[in-house]
């Protein structure tokens, strides 16, 4: 018995405090974020995904402690729900086409910020958001700050696809870059991964040797018909914040 207490701690201790340190990181990259760059009477993008919770955390602290108004245009579903349910001030682009900042995650950063993005199925909205914002903020915690696409993350490129479309963009993806495309699969329901504006996700393992202009990749993955948008985000970050389990933050533009 004692024996098997000392192998479980073992296994869940270490467990426990990764997941601690890899969460304490995250919230002190979006915290940072938030107050750099948030400004009053402003109106800001929110973007999707488990690190963006920490950054609207932020926020909501900062709007009842300063008493300031921000707008928030939400990226996503997700989004809309975090800033309806801190009780912040849900706006659109009608009202806002142009954003002081959309303050997002991300779920790799290369060397040059480029970006890939969706992992949580959130692309479209995110880019859009993004396209009208004058700065583009990510915050991440330190397994997201790479040197290399795909150096740490594994899954892929999201690409959001009209779902008539999914195989011939699956066939033409492959026939052009190489790697492998594969349909995202729902995992609480049977059949493939929906987004928020109803298209299909393909996920593109690419080749690990490719030294990839991601521009030119990107530019020629919009132009096959069927393709919504990609999760490749060139040359749109102005600033990353990427926490460390030390509780420092590491800042990259
Ligand atoms: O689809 C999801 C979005 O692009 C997220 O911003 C991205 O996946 C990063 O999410 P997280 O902060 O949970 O790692």
């Amino acid at each position: 018995m004692v024996i098997l207490n000392k192998l479980l701690a073992q296994i869940f201790i270490p467990k426990f405090f990764s997941t601690m340190s890899l969460e304490s990181s995250k919230r002190v990259a979006a915290y940072k974020a938030v107050d750099e760059w948030v400004k009053p009477n402003t109106a800001i993008g929110i973007g999707s995904g488990s690190t963006v919770i920490y950054a609207v955390e932020r926020l909501k602290q900062r709007v009842v402690n300063e008493n300031i108004k921000v707008f928030c245009v939400p990226t996503s579903f997700q989004a809309r729900q975090l800033i309806i349910s801190n009780g912040l001030i849900l706006s659109d682009l009608e009202a806002h086409p142009e954003l002081d900042c959309a303050i997002d995650g991300a779920d790799e950063a290369d060397a040059n910020l480029t970006l890939i993005k969706g992992g949580g199925g959130c692309l479209l909205q995110e880019k859009v958001v993004a396209s009208c914002a004058q700065s583009l903020i990510i915050v991440a915690d330190y397994t997201k700050d790479s040197t290399k696409l795909g150096q740490q993350y594994r899954k892929g490129i999201p690409i959001e696809v009209v779902p008539m479309a999914y195989v011939p963009v699956k066939r033409k993806i492959e026939g052009l870059f190489g790697g492998s495309v594969n349909l995202r699969m729902s995992v609480a329901k049977a059949g493939p991964c929906v987004t928020d504006n109803g298209n299909f996700l393909l996920d593109w393992q690419f080749p690990t040797d490719a030294d990839s202009d991601w521009a030119a990749v990107n530019r020629d993955i919009l132009m096959i018909p069927g393709v919504v948008e990609s999760g490749l985000f060139v040359n749109m970050v102005r600033k990353a914040y990427f926490g460390l389990a030390d509780g420092n933050v590491t800042e990259r533009c």
